[in-house]
């Protein structure tokens, strides 16, 4: 059964996307455009829960209260690089978040993370955070993002994946059981390399065309 804190957004326009991303035959624009979109899918469900209060506004018929954004102010961080069309994305929803950028790659001998960048919003304590990077393999990256924004003073942190493991969200429930994640979907399992089986091969690569 699937915990209480990982929401599978099971949409068929996202399940019809992503299974179009695993395609071999989908070329580098078509794979970019579909991370885009799904990802300001899966913000639409991460994002159910802001907090809306009444606001005086004239129409051109009349003057009234109608809910507008308010509460804590938002943060979407990617982890580099992959998570960065994400961010991209999303940012267009939420245009007044701030944009953080946790550098992280996996070395692929040990397939754990090895940081190269950290720039967060100072203000990222006040914030309600959204982490984003499309695939959660073994959760080592994620995971050490998720401290990184801790040790930031962030509080309040979801992460937005478009493929899960597993074995990944098992390490984020293990380490971070207050994070709540929202994925389009979690497949069977890793292989002996660390990948997303079926999955959806590299998404850096997919995404930048670097192979
Ligand atoms: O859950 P994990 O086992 O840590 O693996 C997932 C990580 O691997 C990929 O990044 P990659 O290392 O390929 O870097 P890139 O985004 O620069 O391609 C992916 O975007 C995640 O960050
Ligand atoms: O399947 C995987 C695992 C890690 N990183 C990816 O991009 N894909
Ligand atoms: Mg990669």
């Amino acid at each position: 059964m699937v915990s209480p804190m990982v929401t599978v957004v099971s949409h068929p326009l996202i399940q019809h996307k992503l299974s179009l991303m695993r395609d071999t035959g989908t070329g580098v624009k078509e794979f970019r455009e579909l991370a885009a979109e799904i990802s300001m899918l899966l913000a639409y469900e991460a994002m159910r829960d802001l907090e809306l209060a009444p606001q005086t506004l004239t129409t051109p018929l009349e003057t009234g209260e109608f809910p507008m954004l308010t509460g804590k102010k938002l943060a979407l961080v990617a982890i580099l690089r992959a998570g960065l069309i994400m961010t991209d994305a999303i940012v267009a929803l939420v245009p007044a978040a701030k944009v953080g950028h946790l550098g992280m790659y996996r070395d692929p001998q040990t397939l754990k993370p090895v940081a190269y960048y950290n720039k967060l919003p100072a203000d990222i304590a006040e914030r309600r955070v959204f982490l984003t990077d499309p695939m959660l393999a073994t959760g080592g990256s994620a995971s050490a993002a998720i401290d990184s924004l801790k040790e930031a003073g962030a509080q309040s942190i979801k992460l937005m994946c478009i493929l899960s493991a597993p074995e990944g969200i098992a390490v984020i429930e293990r380490d971070h059981p207050d994070v709540e994640i929202v994925t389009a979907a979690i497949d069977s399992h890793l292989n002996d390399h660390g990948y997303i089986v079926p999955g959806l091969g590299d998404a850096g690569d997919r995404i930048y065309g670097t192979k």
